[in-house]
């Protein structure tokens, strides 16, 4: 056991959602990582586990959709509203006892409950979003309508909530300067300028490829926490990965991060003995052969692993 971060209970939440984006599937993962052993692995690295179960929601399919249209051309804004609260109330009364919250998704649109359930009972959280896409998109700039490339605009109110049917209830807590990006190589035009106007903090592959992960991490780290006494939430969507890696996932987008690139970062947050949230998101175990599915699923108990201190001696 590591001296640098005290065993925490961990309170895992399966979010069995697919609603902020169009491919079936993805709602499956939490079962999946469940059989692929997740839970004792968790326990073998000496966390006590809170399992706060699996949830699963309505899906949005056609034949729902008069009961939740579009808001312009953001789809199922309802269903994924709804699904973000209950995981937003959950999230907040595990961080009210103290837990790391850990969610297995799932798709990213969930990342609006995780980190804001997180950020609404932790007032100095900060946010490490480790993604291919910066998921910043409002109702204006999305072009696909797909809620998952929008949950960190709603979280830091760049999009209003109120002004997307579903979301009412949010108060965004955080701000632009608590959260910074690694592993983007897929932006649109309207996410760019977002990220620019605010003067976000981003790495990109091309940062990666610049100054090696090592430093990446450390210049991150220095950005939203450069007196490391801030608590941290690692929202990590496995598509940042390179899909030769992680092929099981809805988005995928060549020239991502490598096995090692991506469990260095989950490492490097474990060592700051600041990690008290963990998304993994977006594996989608219909998508792919049996092995790409089995490697995918794998990754995704890896890196949680590596974020609670299993590789650092
Ligand atoms: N969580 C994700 N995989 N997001 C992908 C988003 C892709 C694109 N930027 C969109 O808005 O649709
Ligand atoms: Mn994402
Ligand atoms: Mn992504």
């Amino acid at each position: 056991m590591s001296a640098t971060q005290a065993k925490r209970t961990v309170a895992l939440i399966g979010g069995e959602f697919s609603g902020g984006q169009p491919k079936g599937g993805v709602e499956r993962a939490p079962k999946m990582m469940r059989q692929a052993k997740i839970v004792d692995q968790v326990k073998a690295l000496g966390y006590e586990v809170n399992d706060c179960g699996d949830h699963a929601f309505p899906s949005p399919d056609a034949a729902n959709s008069s009961a939740d249209p579009p808001a312009g051309i953001v789809k199922n804004p309802r269903t994924v509203g709804n699904a973000c609260k209950q995981i937003y109330d959950i999230v907040q009364a595990a961080v009210k006892r103290d837990e790391i919250v850990y969610t297995i998704g799932g798709d990213h649109s969930l990342g609006l409950a995780t980190v804001g359930g997180h950020a609404a009972s932790r007032p100095n959280l900060c946010c490490i979003w480790v993604d291919a896409h910066a998921d910043i998109n409002t109702a204006e700039t999305t072009g696909s309508g797909n809620m998952h490339g929008m949950p960190v605009s709603i979280l830091l109110g760049l999009q209003k909530p109120q002004d997307i049917p579903g979301f009412e209830w949010f108060n965004p807590v955080m701000t632009t300067a608590d959260i910074v990006y690694i592993g983007l190589r897929d932006l649109d035009e309207g996410e760019r300028s977002i990220i620019r106007k605010f003067g976000m903090k981003a790495f990109t592959m091309h940062h990666v490829d610049k100054y090696g992960i090592g430093q990446v991490v450390q210049m991150a780290l220095d950005h939203v926490n450069p007196k490391r006494d801030r608590p941290i939430h690692l929202s990590f969507d496995v598509d940042a990965l390179d899909p030769a890696i992680a092929p099981s996932t809805g988005t995928t987008v060549r020239g991502g991060l490598t096995f090692r690139e991506g469990h260095y970062i989950c490492e490097a947050v474990y060592e700051t003995g600041l990690l008290r949230g963990l998304d993994i998101m977006e594996v989608n175990p219909a998508l792919g052969n049996d092995k790409e599915v089995a490697d995918t699923i794998a990754i995704g108990c890896s890196l949680t692993r590596c974020a609670l201190g299993e590789t650092l001696l």
